[in-house]
């Protein structure tokens, strides 16, 4: 992916919902064309004052069963079921945020990345009007470049051609 785009893979450290290492590297990787619409979003980005932050890119099939079966069911809606599969698991999902440019700080949102909450949601009403507007920038950035948001996660976006790539697990490691 674009050197430039700043890395923060939660689910290589004990950082995330899972409280421990899901990977043993902390790569980004996703479909060459996916990768290539992204790098155009972070160039669109940079005169504005934001580059991406990327949370996480193309995850083992293995990765979202654990997730799945780790998940209460009153927070599914936030895990993709194995049964399917992740949209991740295709190459074609991202995880992303957007950093000031200037600093490389992480910017606020209305909610934390994977929070099971309402404050996840799209089109959550809440939080102030600086966070909602850098979310709505990141959406409608995204958009722009065949990205569309998953209407529980503001941070979750699926490229337009993801039936075209089959569900992998292939661990990083030998990718
Ligand atoms: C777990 C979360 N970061 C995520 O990616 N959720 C979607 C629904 C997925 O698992 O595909
Ligand atoms: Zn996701």
């Amino acid at each position: 992916m674009d050197p430039t785009l700043q890395l923060d893979i939660r689910y290589a450290t004990s950082s995330n919902f899972m409280h421990r290492p899901l990977y043993t590297q902390p790569r980004a990787f996703l479909q060459r064309p996916a990768a290539a619409a992204l790098a155009q979003v972070n160039q669109e980005l940079k005169p504005l004052g934001y580059k991406l932050l990327v949370f996480d890119g193309y995850r083992p099939w293995a990765i979202t069963k654990q997730m799945w079966d780790s998940t209460p069911d009153a927070n599914k809606e936030f895990v993709a079921n194995p049964q399917k599969g992740s949209r991740h698991n295709r190459g074609c999902a991202i995880d992303l945020s957007l950093c000031e440019l200037a600093s490389g700080k992480e910017v606020e949102m209305p909610g934390q990345y994977d929070e099971m909450s309402p404050r996840s949601y799209a089109a959550y009403a809440g939080g102030t009007a600086e966070q909602r507007a850098r979310r709505d920038l990141l959406r409608s950035k995204m958009e722009q470049h065949g990205f569309s948001v998953l209407e529980a996660e503001w941070w979750h976006f699926d490229y337009k051609d993801w039936k075209s790539y089959r569900i992998q697990n292939t661990p990083f490691e030998q990718l």
